[in-house]
């Protein structure tokens, strides 16, 4: 079974790499919405795959590092895509839980990326 938490990062940034003219080449912000999905199976006698509160904990470091800050100025997400984040927070989270099997990072209510490591 999977459980997941669900995180809202603020944060600013701006797209390095498009193409000349494209809008976010420019500095701009969203509220990212992110799922860490951890997958396992349900221990007894908690009755639960893990502690929602220790899905937020194992995060918090990386929120600590993510929320309110300029993302392109982070060590490894100097062309902070959503694709990139999502790769970047696997990297980091993954030690931390060893069944986790998605991040979904949303930069807006209508686009965002599954990244099941790889
Ligand atoms: N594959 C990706 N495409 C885009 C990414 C990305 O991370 N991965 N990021 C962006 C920009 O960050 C942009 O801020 C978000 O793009 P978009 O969804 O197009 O933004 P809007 O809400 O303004 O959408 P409209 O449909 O243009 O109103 C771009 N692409
Ligand atoms: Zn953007």
């Amino acid at each position: 079974m999977d459980v997941f938490r669900v995180f809202q990062i603020e944060a600013a940034h701006r797209l390095p790499n498009v193409p000349e003219g494209h809008k976010c080449a420019r500095v701009h912000g969203h509220s990212f919405r992110i799922e860490v999905h951890v997958s396992g199976e349900v221990n007894e006698p908690e009755g639960w795959v893990m502690d929602f509160a220790d899905l937020r904990r194992a995060f918090q470091p990386l929120f600590d590092r993510l929320d309110h800050h300029y993302l392109n100025d982070i060590e490894g997400l100097e062309n902070p895509t959503s694709e990139n984040l999502a790769r970047w927070i696997w990297q980091r989270l993954q030690p931390e839980l060893p069944g986790l099997t998605q991040i979904i990072v949303q930069e807006t209510c209508n686009a965002g990326c599954i990244y099941r490591g790889g």
